[in-house]
């Protein structure tokens, strides 16, 4: 199967989504930040401390083009499909949704997280800040849009509908 990617801001249910909608269409869903933990043998947090965010970017940048056929999902951590190229790497290998959950709710849900070093660094005014910055980037590097306001599990259903339909209409194509 070609792979799905989704993005969009820390908290939007990424993750969380990922896992439900694998299961739904039997596959399997790598969560690329537990992905990175893993080579790195340390956790976000001391990636982000010991070896600074370039580096820890530069892991997602090479973990994302690692998996551009997996052959499932991919649950991208919140900073990985900003840059053109990681955008251009993920929307030309298969279909990439962004969760467009609103940043209230994303807050709410990452605020003091010890586990994501931004979050946990930042002020809420900085963080509406990056999430203002980012949101066009998710939406330009992206298929699909999915509404975040809603349990996981619709959203997982919604991106299965979304994803049959993708690979009929490029089935439809050849
Ligand atoms: N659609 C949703 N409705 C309610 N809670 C959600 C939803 N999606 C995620 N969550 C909760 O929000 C938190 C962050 O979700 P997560 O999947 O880790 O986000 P991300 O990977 O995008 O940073 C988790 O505690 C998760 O249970
Ligand atoms: O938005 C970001 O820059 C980050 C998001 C995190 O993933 P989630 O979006 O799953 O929290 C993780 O990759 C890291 O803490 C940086
Ligand atoms: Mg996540």
């Amino acid at each position: 199967m070609i792979p799905i990617f989704l993005c969009g801001f820390m908290g939007c249910g990424k993750s969380t989504v990922g896992r439900i909608a694998a299961k739904r269409l039997k596959c399997q869903c790598i969560d690329l930040d537990d992905y990175i933990e893993e080579q790195e043998g340390m956790s976000i947090p001391v990636i982000f401390e010991q070896k600074g965010e370039p580096y820890f970017r530069e892991k997602e940048t090479q973990a994302l083009a690692a998996f551009r056929d997996i052959g499932g999902i991919v649950a991208t951590g919140g900073g990985a499909l900003l840059s053109d190229l990681n955008g251009e790497t993920a929307k030309n290998a298969g279909m990439v949704v962004f969760i467009d959950t609103d940043f209230d709710t994303c807050y709410d849900r990452i605020k003091d997280d010890p586990h994501r070093p931004i979050a946990a660094s930042s002020t809420r005014e900085q963080l509406k800040a990056r999430f203002d910055d980012r949101h066009p980037k998710y939406q330009a590097h992206s298929h699909f849009t999915i509404a975040g306001g809603y349990p996981p599990l619709v959203i997982a259903v919604k991106i299965e509908r979304l994803y049959r339909k993708f690979i009929k209409d490029m089935e439809g194509q050849h």
